[in-house]
C-alpha cells in the first residue's frame, strides 16, 4: 500500500449521532491538530467521499475513528485515521450532555486554578457576561460583574448614565476601585468592562487573576450590540435605524484599534474566529455560549499544563 502525507483534506463534519464525514479535497482543513492522519495515498481524487461510523462519547475528550476502503482508482486498500477535536464533540453533543461535561470539564481546571480569579475581557458585547454565568457554573465560581459592581458603589446609577452625569476618567477612577476590591479575593469569575485594559495600573490587579480575551469578530460585535441597544453601551453613542449595525462597527473598528494590543496581554485567548473554522460553522452566530465556554475550559486546562510543565523543565 502506497503510503503518502495527507496534503489536502477537509473539516470532519459529524452529520448526525453515528455518521461522520470528510470529503476530499474541496474544502481544505484548516485545524490540523484536529485531524489525524495515519495513511494515505498518493492522489486524493475530487469527488472521493469518506463515511465513516463515530462512536459518541461526550464524556471523552476526544473521538478517533478510523475508515477503510479501496482507492477509487487503484482499487488499492486505504485506512484513515480521524481525530475530532473535544470542542467539535462537545458541540455536537445534546445540552443535557453538555452540561453534564461543562461541569466535570469545569471540576478538571479547578486543580490548576486552585481559587485563582478569572477576569473575562473583551471588547463590549463580546459574550463576557453571557458566557461568563456558565464558566462560574461551570467552575463552583461566584459570577461578578464589575459594571453591576461600579453600579452599586454608585447608588444604583447605571453606567450610561455615569457617563452622561460624570464623564469617562471618573468611571475609569470607579473601575480601578472595584477592580482593586476584587482583587483580594479568590473563586469568582468577573466580567470586566470592555475598557478595563487600558490603563496600564489596571494590569497589577488583573495579572493577580488569570486573564481569558474572548476575541470576537468586530461585525458579529456590532450585531449584537445593536440588537440589544446600543443605549447600554455609551461608548457607541445612539445607533437606530437601518444604518446602526454600519455606524456601530464603525465606532467599534476605532476602539479595537486602540486597545487590540491590551486584549492580546491576556494569559489565555478564545479566538472566535478559529472556533467558527474548526466547527466547520458559517458564522460567528453559530457559536453558542456553552460550546464558548467549553473552549474556554479547555485554554485554561492548557495554560496550566504548560506552565506546569514549564516548571518541571526549568
Ligand atoms: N454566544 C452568543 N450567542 C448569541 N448571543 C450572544 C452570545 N454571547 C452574547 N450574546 C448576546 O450579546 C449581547 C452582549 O452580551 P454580553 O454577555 O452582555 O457581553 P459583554 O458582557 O461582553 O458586554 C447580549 O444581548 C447577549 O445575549
Ligand atoms: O468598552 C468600554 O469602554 C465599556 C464597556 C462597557 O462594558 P461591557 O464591555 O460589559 O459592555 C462599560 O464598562 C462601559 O460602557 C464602557
Amino acid at each position: 500500500m502506497e503510503i503518502i502525507a495527507l496534503q489536502a483534506s477537509s473539516p470532519f463534519q459529524v452529520a448526525s449521532a453515528t455518521e461522520a464525514s470528510c470529503t476530499f479535497p474541496s474544502k481544505v482543513f484548516r485545524d490540523r491538530s484536529s485531524l489525524s492522519c495515519s495513511r494515505s495515498w498518493n492522489r486524493i481524487p475530487d469527488d472521493c467521499h469518506l463515511s465513516v461510523s463515530v462512536s459518541r462519547r461526550p464524556q471523552v475528550p476526544a473521538i478517533r475513528c478510523s475508515f477503510q476502503d479501496r482507492h477509487p482508482d487503484s482499487g488499492s486498500p486505504i485506512s484513515i485515521d480521524f481525530a475530532a477535536s473535544a470542542v467539535q464533540v462537545f458541540a455536537e453533543a445534546n445540552e443535557a450532555d453538555q452540561a453534564l461535561v461543562l461541569k466535570n470539564k469545569g471540576s478538571e481546571s479547578l486543580e490548576g486554578l486552585k481559587g485563582t480569579c478569572i477576569y473575562l475581557i473583551g471588547m463590549m458585547g463580546s459574550g463576557k457576561t453571557t458566557v461568563g454565568k456558565l464558566l462560574a457554573e461551570a467552575l463552583e465560581y461566584e459570577f461578578l460583574d464589575s459594571d453591576k459592581l461600579i453600579e452599586d458603589a454608585a447608588g444604583g446609577m447605571t453606567v450610561a448614565q455615569f457617563f452622561k452625569e460624570q464623564d469617562e476618567e471618573k468611571f475609569r477612577n470607579a473601575e480601578t476601585e472595584v477592580l482593586v476590591k476584587l482583587s483580594s479575593t479568590g473563586r469568582s469569575v468577573v466580567a470586566t468592562g470592555g475598557g478595563i485594559v487600558v490603563r496600564p495600573l489596571n494590569w497589577t490587579y488583573l495579572r493577580q487573576g488569570l486573564t481569558i480575551w474572548l476575541n470576537v469578530p468586530l461585525d458579529a460585535l456590532a450585531e449584537r450590540v445593536v440588537a440589544a441597544g446600543t443605549h447600554t453601551r455609551p461608548l457607541l453613542g445612539d445607533s437606530q435605524g437601518d444604518a446602526a449595525v454600519v455606524k456601530a462597527l464603525e465606532k467599534l473598528k476605532a476602539i479595537y484599534k486602540f486597545r487590540a494590543p491590551s486584549y492580546a496581554k491576556a494569559d489565555v485567548a478564545v479566538c472566535f474566529q478559529e472556533l467558527v473554522v474548526r466547527l466547520g460553522y458559517e458564522h460567528v452566530r453559530d457559536l453558542s455560549p456553552m460550546v464558548i465556554a467549553f473552549q474556554m475550559l479547555e485554554e485554561i486546562n492548557k495554560f496550566y499544563k504548560m506552565k506546569k510543565n514549564g516548571a518541571a523543565a526549568a
